[in-house]
């Protein structure tokens, strides 16, 4: 570094530059001082000078000078980043919100039993939030052993330690098991450590167990400090300034089991590798007519064996709370060799580690196959996926949900006062929110309490609403055949009405996961359904045939669209339309696919007027990579293609490694839509990411380019810039990549790559395969539930009202079905996007996680455990 700077008492910085000195790397430098290591600033720099002018008062920033932003004594803000002045007065607090505001506070991240991916990004997140806030962060290693240790197993983390982990599965931390920690001797000398550091602040990050020791320790606190003072191991002075303990659990396993959110880091993952391994083991079951028996992880709960059977369309699944009757091996053989018998060459059958029978006997993946050996001589084979299911990378998903509670969970503790009960930070449909550790662990345990008990309807209840709503999805999609009750004798549904489904726009992965459930939830009801391939243009030409429930096996895990699909709209067609919903006498009508689907749904139902065939309910299921659809926060398929993204990112960011510094330069897809870009940037860790929506100028992206260089001088040898394709007509991604490279030359080296189509993904992942089930089965509830309603005695369906004609998206922590009419308002029709977009907000935290300065806005809302139970929550 040819540049000193030093700190005077008063913790100003004052800079002498050398002659000669990089510009960039000047600029990048000044900017990091004061954004980052929180030391105010009062010079400015010319090029090649020694200055170190005591008064800042307006950024007069002459010609070659450096422009940055500065505080004055009462922190008032004096410039803005790009060095325009504020006025003077705005409070700090106000501008940027959590900037340096807690400053004299202590915080600690730990992550305690299994691990599980999504750990690291979590940590990094919380890390990186608390020294934003101006709070000390430490790291304790191994869990509550370290805490109990003590000595370098509690260390002081920084900006730079928590560098290149987001993408890495495990804890760079160490995670442990301690028994220590479950006496109170251990939890004595644990509590002496984290004094002597004054330490008070703690983010648990582990499974039930470890937040149900971390709400032990909390109620303990006092008593642990009056007996460490009676001993005189700590003083008066401390125990009276540590009093008291706060305490922030996330909820970091594989297993799902902790009541109070939907999701847990690392379950998305989990369930890629056990679907991965699924995907995998059928192509070679199906080559030998085999029967696979896998064993999937989850202890004591259902949640991975349940999803991974709807989303894998596995034939049996053996759940701990939800255990099969006694005669489970008579009912098991009579299905397998009856879908043996209709032609399917492979049995796929889960067996949860934790699996029992009714009278709570443990049911083995041995005890399954000796039954189906015995009994049918299939060939069958048992799989024990292990660990693998807690390996690897973290999905794009767990990378999201970590960096958002781990913010969240920073603040949560900063805010938090003596009064405030302890906190887990937790998923609610796509809403970040606060609920009492206390009531999770009381309703976690009242599970395990329930399955000791033999009480498994109440278990299953307890888990809450988003776990019996996938148990109550793979009961019905897991049957051989309708029931009989349904239909009449004559074989015809008793409310049997006729459904057609479609698909308009783009493929996207998770459409035919949603067509499979649709046509077996309406069969399952006595429903006829139609597909219509091809789009308008197929249906036009007649291309609509009846499907059957075996007609869509093996649907799920398929990318692409097999009903075929294409961008054509109706406008000009109707009549030709209308005539052939007359002729197939459709009753209801799905249409799955991106923002066509939304415009054709809306053509045709404008048009009730005139053609009496489109008065019928008409639903849209959204599903496009790019995320762009209004009424809903999530579309099908970009899950799938955040997935590939943040893969592909990985891997030309590890093509760098060992090689000088380098910036990739990435363009996503998306039209106009910033999802994939902001998206991907936080899951990837990126350095900016440039959308349409958040108009930026030559001056941010200038700005950037410095602190690009700033980072590269404090050491980092990698940057990620990701540009959405239309994000600006004339910064266009070549643009960007020859600025970066211009202004880095000498710095760094920089690459462009242009993603394309293989962001549309190949295997839909676990949640755009769940997604499209689970929306799919609404979407049959919802039209019965119209054509009911808009019957006339004459058996005519004569639905009117706008309400007939909607979109079922997700929004915040529900599925809604909203009238199209209700989104027009909504709507950017020019560039085909939503004109509000929930994800923006999650811009300042990417720039923050970043190393810039932004205007964060918490997310988490409080709620209780009931409230989060009772949603129907989206996971
Ligand atoms: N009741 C308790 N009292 C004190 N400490 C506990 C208690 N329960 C668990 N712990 C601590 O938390 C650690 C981890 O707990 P556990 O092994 O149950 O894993 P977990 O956090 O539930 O994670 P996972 O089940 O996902 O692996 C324990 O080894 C112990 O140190
Ligand atoms: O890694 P260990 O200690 O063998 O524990 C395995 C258990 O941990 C988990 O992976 C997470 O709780 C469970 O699914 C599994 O039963
Ligand atoms: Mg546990």
């Amino acid at each position: 570094m040819q540049m000193e700077h030093c700190e005077d008492p008063s913790k100003k910085l004052y800079f002498y530059v050398k002659q000669n000195m990089n510009e960039i790397l000047t600029r990048g430098f000044i900017l990091n001082s004061i954004f980052f290591n929180n030391l105010m600033v009062e010079a400015y720099v010319w090029r090649n000078q020694q200055l170190g002018g005591p008064k800042l008062k307006h950024p007069a920033v002459k010609k070659g000078g450096v422009r940055f932003m500065g505080y004055d004594d009462n922190e008032s803000v004096l410039f803005d980043e790009r060095g325009y002045g504020k006025p003077a007065g705005v409070k700090l607090a106000n501008y940027p919100k959590f900037k340096r505001k807690y400053r004299d506070k202590g915080l600690a991240v730990f992550t305690s039993g299994g691990d599980s991916q999504g750990m690291n990004a979590a940590v990094r997140a919380c890390v990186r939030m608390a020294i934003y806030v101006g709070c000390k962060a430490y790291f304790i290693r191994e869990g509550y052993q370290g805490m109990v240790d003590g000595g370098d197993c509690i260390q002081e983390a920084t900006w730079a330690s928590v560098s290149s982990i987001i993408h890495r599965g495990g804890t760079i931390i160490g995670s442990a098991r301690c028994q220590d920690f479950r006496e109170r001797a251990g939890r004595l000398k644990a509590a002496n450590n984290l004094v002597q550091r004054g330490i008070t602040n703690l983010v648990v990050i582990g499974g039930d167990g470890s937040l149900t020791g971390a709400n032990l320790f909390r109620q303990e606190w006092s008593s642990l400090l009056d007996e460490l003072e009676k001993n005189n191991t700590i003083t008066s002075e401390q125990k009276n300034k540590y009093n008291v303990l706060h305490i922030v659990g996330l909820v970091g396993s594989i297993d799902n089991d902790f009541c109070g959110t939907d999701m847990t880091i690392g379950t998305d993952t989990a369930l890629h590798r056990i679907i991965e391994a699924i995907d995998a083991i059928a192509s070679t079951a199906y080559s030998h007519q085999r029967t696979f028996i896998m064993e999937v992880m989850g202890r004591h709960c259902g949640y991975l064996p349940v999803v991974a059977g709807v989303i894998s369309e596995a034939d049996y699944v053996f759940l701990p709370e939800y255990p099969p009757p006694q005669d489970w091996p008579d009912r098991l053989t009579l299905k397998l060799d009856q879908e043996r018998s209709a032609g399917q060459r492979l049995n796929i059958v889960i067996v949860a580690e934790g699996a029992c029978d009714r009278e709570g006997n443990p049911i083995s993946a041995e005890d399954v196959r000796k039954v189906i050996d015995a009994r049918l001589k299939h060939d069958a084979r048992i799989t024990v996926l292990g660990h693998v299911q807690r390996g690897g990378n973290p999905s794009a998903f767990d990378r999201v949900l970590a960096c958002r509670m781990g913010a969240e969970a920073t603040l949560a503790l900063m805010e938090a006062t003596p009064d405030s009960v302890p906190v887990v930070i937790s998923l609610d449909g796509n809403q970040t929110v606060r609920v009492p550790l206390m009531e999770c662990v009381e309703r976690t345990q009242a599970v395990a309490k329930a399955m000791k008990e033999h009480r498994w309807a109440d278990a299953v209840k307890l888990r809450g609403r988003s776990f019996e709503r996938n148990l109550e999805t793979y009961k019905m999609l897991t049957r051989l055949k309708p029931p009989k009750e349904n239909f009449d004798e004559q074989g015809k549904g008793i409310e049997g009405y006729r459904l057609a489904v479609m698909h308009i726009g783009a493929p996207a992965c998770g459409m035919n996961a949603a067509v499979r459930s649709f046509v077996r939830n309406a069969i399952y009801r006595g429903d006829v359904v139609y597909g219509i391939n091809d789009g308008v243009e197929g249906l036009i030409a007649g291309n609509v045939r009846e499907l059957g429930w075996s007609d869509v096996s093996g649907w799920v895990g398929q990318g692409g669209a097999y009903l075929g699909t294409k961008r054509t709209l109706p406008e000009g067609k109707f009549k030709e339309i209308a005539a052939r919903l007359k002729e197939f006498k459709i009753q209801g009508l799905l249409i799955i696919g991106g923002f066509e689907s939304y415009h054709a749904a809306g053509q045709i139902s404008d048009q009730r007027e005139n053609y009496p065939e489109f008065c019928i309910p008409i639903v849209v299921v959204p599903a496009t990579i790019s995320n762009n659809v209004p009424g809903t926060e999530f579309s099908l398929g970009c899950d799938t293609g955040l997935n590939e993204i943040t893969e592909i990112c990985d891997r030309i960011r590890q093509s760098a490694q060992g090689t000088k510094r380098r910036v990739f330069v990435i363009e996503t897809m998306g039209g106009y839509s910033g999802y994939l870009a902001t998206l991907a940037g936080l899951a990837g860790g990126a350095d900016a990411a440039y959308i349409f929506e958040e108009k930026f100028s030559i001056k941010d992206l200038q700005q950037d380019v410095y602190h690009m260089a700033s980072k590269m001088a404090e050491g980092v040898s990698r940057g990620l810039i990701l540009r959405n394709e239309k994000a600006s007509e004339n910064y266009t991604t070549d643009f960007i990549y020859r600025l970066y490279s211009e202004e880095g030359k000498g710095l760094f080296t920089c690459r462009m790559n242009i993603l394309g189509h293989m962001q549309q993904g190949g295997s839909p992942s676990p949640f755009d395969r769940n997604m499209g089930t689970k929306m799919a089965a609404k979407c049959v509830d919802w039209l019965a539930k119209q054509i009911k309603e808009n019957m006339d005695s004459n058996g005519v369906v004569n639905c009117k009202s706008t309400d007939t004609a909607t979109l079922l998206g997700i929004v915040s922590r529900q599925y809604r079905f909203t009238p199209l009419v209700d989104l027009i308002g909504d709507t950017n029709f020019d560039q085909r996007i939503p004109k509000k977009q929930w994800w923006l907000r999650l811009r300042p935290l990417l720039r923050i996680l970043a190393k810039h300065d932004s205007a964060y806005e918490e997310e988490g809302m409080y709620i209780t455990v009931d409230e989060e139970c009772a949603t129907d929550a989206v996971a």
